[in-house]
């Protein structure tokens, strides 16, 4: 039969957040036969230039969809700290369903760190930075009270269209964040167990069952230890942003 290409849309975006694991749930989604996802992060609503371009060049950016994937999905994890994000989402695609991907924020911040620290060289350690005053401004930390900018994501979005992954659950148990996320997607229950496999090269992290199944170099990047004192720190800075978001996103992750 004759085989159609076209560009559309997003039906779903991943939104965020930054560290969790974006783009492994992009790949995992990728081998699901209904989606077509983009490559690269699109940066459209957050971004004053990519946004003046206008709608006709976000849907060009879009991956080339065959005739049996209709679901388009991309991901740019800046968007959910991003200010003018939601209200532009909200107005120019009212029916979108968004995903977000929350890992414990102590880990995430630890994932930034080492991002920005793998460009500067001298910067200080991670139990420094906490130890200064103003630790709580820091970009790294202030990211992880994800409760702050999901408030701001409720005032246009009602819950239900809102679908949350458990970010430390989809690198012991992928298969079980994606079945939610494929009930969610409302696509067949096509992404399994049998799919995955375990890398114990790379921090044991899961991959797909395939050529390049698993993610890049600069993804499950070795992360240093931390003190105690560092560690109890954060723990008592997020109780009230994590309690927030239980509350807020009707969610108990383990490690909330
Ligand atoms: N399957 C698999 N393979 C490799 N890495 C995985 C996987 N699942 C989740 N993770 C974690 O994802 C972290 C990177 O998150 P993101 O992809 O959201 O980062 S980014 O915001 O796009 O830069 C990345 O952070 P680091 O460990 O700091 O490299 C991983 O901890």
């Amino acid at each position: 039969s004759e085989v159609t290409t076209s560009k559309s849309l997003p039906q779903a975006i991943i939104i965020g957040v930054k560290k969790c694991g974006t783009r492994a749930l992009l790949k995992f989604l990728s081998i699901h036969p209904a989606t077509a996802v983009s490559s690269t992060e699109i940066h459209y609503f957050d971004s004053p230039q990519n946004f003046q371009f206008g709608l006709d060049w976000y849907r060009n950016q879009m991956p080339i969809a065959k005739n049996n994937q209709y679901l388009t999905i991309e991901k740019t994890p800046h968007y959910f700290i991003d200010r003018q994000t939601p209200a532009r989402i909200a107005h120019l695609l009212p029916e979108v369903k968004l995903i977000v991907i929350l890992r414990d924020p102590i880990i995430r911040a630890i994932s930034d760190y080492v991002q920005i620290k793998n460009r500067h060289e001298s910067y200080p350690t991670f139990d420094e930075f906490i130890s200064m005053n103003n630790f709580t401004r820091w970009t790294p930390i202030k990211i992880g009270c994800y409760s702050l900018y999901l408030r701001r994501w409720l005032k246009y979005f009602p819950l239900e269209r809102i679908h949350f992954v458990d970010g430390e659950n989809l690198i012991q148990r992928p298969w079980q964040e994606l079945e939610s996320v494929q009930k969610f997607l409302n696509i067949s229950n096509h992404i399994q167990q049998e799919h995955f496999y375990f890398n114990s090269h790379k921090r044991n992290f899961p991959c797909i069952k395939q050529p390049n199944g698993c993610l890049g170099s600069s993804k499950g990047r070795h992360h240093p230890s931390i003190s105690e004192h560092t560690r109890e720190k954060l723990k008592t800075l997020y109780s009230t942003c994590n309690q927030q978001l239980k509350e807020l996103a009707q969610i108990n992750f383990s490690w909330l």
